[in-house]
């Protein structure tokens, strides 16, 4: 049985959903924008740091008057003022000169490197001894060495981590403009299904993908809304899409979505005017009877029951598909973060035509990352639960052979 239609590779889906723009803005507090990606480029207002600046406490010198200086010759330098760490420094070093720095404190003009306190000593009557040379610059911090005035700072598509929220503190900006995140509807399907707070009869099943999809939405910034399990009934699915469409603008729905007797979420798609179909079926295993589908500015995800098809869809497709809505650059580049290199344990067979999303264990010895296969069906927890990576074996590609560098794509 083929029902399937628009039967595409993952490379044109993924096409597709680039295309779809992403959401709207709005302008975020430092102390709220933990994961959310910036809508413009940041440029510096100014030099970072704004001045030349001292990075230990000690003497700023002229680097060329410790030249030779040890602990048997040392050097005798003038000092002309003890700088404090917010005085700016009126005079400059002249040959012979120095002035007392403290660690972030401005290197006044003359002197190009600072000694440490440690290789000197104050003989009184202003002259300091120094007994180690500095070398041009040492222990100094450049106007704009983080960065120049002007460039930019954090661009746009960035995802706000510590490392851009401390640089957007130095900068001094407060608050600027974000990606809103997606609100997402999660929707179990299937008549064998019962909640997990629920006693388990013989022939049903927990709802697990309620749980795994909503989990993984949060993970990376979507703000996930359960709305338990639909039965096998177009109208009842129907229903429930049209209802949670109007607080969302992502659904992820899961079973129902192959071609068999109760396989009801296409045709409860269908039922919502204005939904346009734009795959049901993919060219990916596991993960064939995917559905993807826009309604305007909503779109409709239908996921595999299978468990394990629900999260390598929700892997490869859906949670970066999440990331280009609120604003990431390159959402669906392979290179992302979370990849490594390992070689493969054994080889491994596909078919030709599709592209094969596999499991793997990594282990480290002293030649690197060795990927080991967790083979299984897909309605199993196992293959994923057991396993640190996803690898692909491309579509145009009849498997890996053992030794083979992959690509591993860590499991979050
Ligand atoms: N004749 C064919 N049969 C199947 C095909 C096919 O092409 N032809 N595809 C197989 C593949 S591949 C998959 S994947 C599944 C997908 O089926 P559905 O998306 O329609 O899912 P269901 O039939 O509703 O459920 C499948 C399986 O998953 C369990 N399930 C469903 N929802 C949940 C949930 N929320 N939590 C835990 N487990 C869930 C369900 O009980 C079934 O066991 O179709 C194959 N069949
Ligand atoms: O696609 Mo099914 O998702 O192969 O198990």
């Amino acid at each position: 049985m083929d029902d399937f239609f628009n039967v595409l590779q993952v490379e044109e889906l993924t096409r597709i959903l680039q295309q779809m723009p992403a959401l709207g803005t709005q302008e975020l507090g430092l102390e709220n924008c933990r994961g959310r990606f910036l809508a413009r480029d940041l440029h510096a207002p100014g030099d970072l740091p704004a001045t030349n600046r001292c990075s230990m406490d000690g003497y700023a010198v002229r680097a060329g008057d410790t030249f030779g200086a040890g602990e048997s010759n040392p050097a005798y330098l003038e000092k002309v003022k003890d700088l404090g760490i917010c005085d700016i420094p009126d005079f400059s070093i002249d040959q012979g000169g120095c002035a007392g720095v403290v660690t972030g404190g401005i290197l006044p003009q003359g002197a190009d490197a600072v000694v440490m306190q440690e290789y000197t000593e104050e003989l009184g009557a202003g002259t300091v001894e120094v007994r180690r040379p500095v070398a041009p610059w040492e222990n100094v911090m450049f106007r704009g060495e983080d960065v120049a005035g002007g460039d930019v700072a954090v661009s746009a598509g960035q995802r706000a981590g510590f490392r851009q929220t401390a640089m957007m503190a130095a900068l001094g900006v407060d608050k600027w403009a974000f990606f809103k995140t997606p609100r997402v509807g999660i929707i179990s399907t299937g008549d064998e299904l019962v909640d997990i707070s629920s006693p388990l009869q013989a022939g049903y099943i927990r709802d697990v993908n309620s749980y795994a999809l909503a989990h993984l939405v949060r993970g990376c910034g979507g703000e996930a809304t359960v709305y338990g399990i639909t039965r096998d009934r177009e109208e009842d699915l129907n229903k429930a899409l049209l209802r949670a469409l109007e607080k969302n603008e992502v659904l992820l729905v899961s079973g129902g979505s192959s071609v068999g007797q109760r396989d009801f979420t296409l045709k409860a798609m269908q039922g919502i005017q204005g939904l346009e179909v734009l795959a049901h079926g993919l060219a990916i295993s596991p993960g064939k009877p995917t559905i993807f589908a826009r309604r305007h500015d909503k779109y409709i995800w239908g996921l595999p029951g299978q468990v394990g098809s629900a999260q390598v869809v929700m892997l490869v497709l859906v949670l970066p598909f999440l990331n280009h809505l609120q604003g990431a650059a390159d959402a669906f580049s392979e290179d992302a973060k979370g990849m490594v290199r390992a070689r493969l344990s054994r080889n491994l067979a596909s078919s030709y035509g599709r592209k094969d999303y596999v499991r793997v264990r990594l282990q480290e010895d002293e030649q690197g990352l060795t990927a080991t296969p967790v083979l299984g069906k897909s309605g199993l927890l196992k293959t994923v639960f057991q396993a640190d990576g996803l690898i692909w074996i491309p579509s145009n590609c009849e498997g890996l052979a053992r030794g083979e560098e992959v690509r591993v794509m860590t499991l979050p």
